[in-house]
């Protein structure tokens, strides 16, 4: 049983604002970075992620992708700096790919797809916990990256190597001492701007913070990816997870700010 929304021609983005209207919302996610339009801001504050490998709790395959959860009920996983104020816990973090390498990520830059993007998921410790924060204006930070076809990268292997033992809808199993810091590129450079969540239910509570430079995966390594059986529970007629990812969305006005020149 889907749990009602997806990215087929039946359930897929297209048809989520019949059950989640602000998908037509003035904050949607995510959209086409034109980074001759975004406007490098002095004041934004050099990025600061500091994350605990030993926080990392468990590998989920929630059904439209899979995640890496974190234990967030410390300050031991956090980022704070960019354009945040305060300080956000580490939660999870996932991906969304195609079913070829010319498509995947959810952000454009300057009308480039990527074949894969990196969603690391932290919400503000203003609020009491994730659920609270996730509909509340700054509660959600969402650091994304982008994943570029070349050499294979040995950082990504663990969380591959794991995927063997969820194929399917809702299993889940241990997964421990990971440094989500190593999945980050070198540069910490970044777009940053007012969004929501990209899956449903499409909350307008995301400040998106997408780095400039992506990091590697080999073909081989999307193949991994590809093989994932998700949308499904055990028994059910088995269907590769791919293209699970929302088209950009209009700006309606917003600006994105650069934290470089
Ligand atoms: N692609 S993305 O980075 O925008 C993103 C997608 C999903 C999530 C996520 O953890 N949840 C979405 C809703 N879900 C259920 C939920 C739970 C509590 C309150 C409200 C809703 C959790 C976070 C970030
Ligand atoms: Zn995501």
């Amino acid at each position: 049983m889907s749990h009602g929304w997806g990215y087929g021609p039946a359930d897929g983005p297209d048809k989520w604002a019949e059950n989640f209207p602000v998908a037509n919302g003035p904050r949607q996610s995510p959209i086409n970075i034109v980074t001759k339009e975004a406007q490098y801001d002095p004041s934004l504050k050099p990025l600061k992620p500091r994350y605990d490998p030993s926080n990392a709790k468990g590998i989920l395959n929630n059904g439209h992708s899979f995640q890496v959860d974190f234990v967030d009920d410390t300050d031991s996983s956090v980022l704070t700096g960019g354009p945040l104020s305060g300080t956000y816990r580490l939660r999870q973090f996932h991906f969304h790919w195609g079913a070829s390498d010319d498509r995947g990520s959810e952000h454009y830059v300057n009308g480039i797809k990527f074949p894969c993007e990196l969603h690391l998921v932290h919400w503000n410790t203003k609020y009491p916990s994730f659920g609270e924060a996730a509909d509340k204006p700054d509660g959600l930070a969402v650091i994304g990256v982008f994943l570029k076809i070349g050499a294979a990268n040995p950082r990504l292997q663990k969380v591959l190597d794991a995927l063997d033992s969820i194929k399917t809808k809702g299993k889940q199993t241990t997964f421990s001492n990971f440094d989500a810091k190593t999945l980050l590129p070198a540069s910490l450079d970044h777009w940053t701007y007012e969004g929501s969540l990209t899956t449903p239910p499409l909350l307008e509570s995301v400040t998106w913070i997408v780095l400039k430079e992506p990091i590697s995966v080999s073909p081989a390594q999307m193949q991994r990816l590809k093989g994932l059986l998700l949308f499904t529970g055990d028994g059910e007629t088995p269907c590769c997870m791919v293209d699970n990812f929302r088209p950009p969305q209009l700006l309606k006005g917003r600006h994105v700010r650069a934290s470089f020149k």
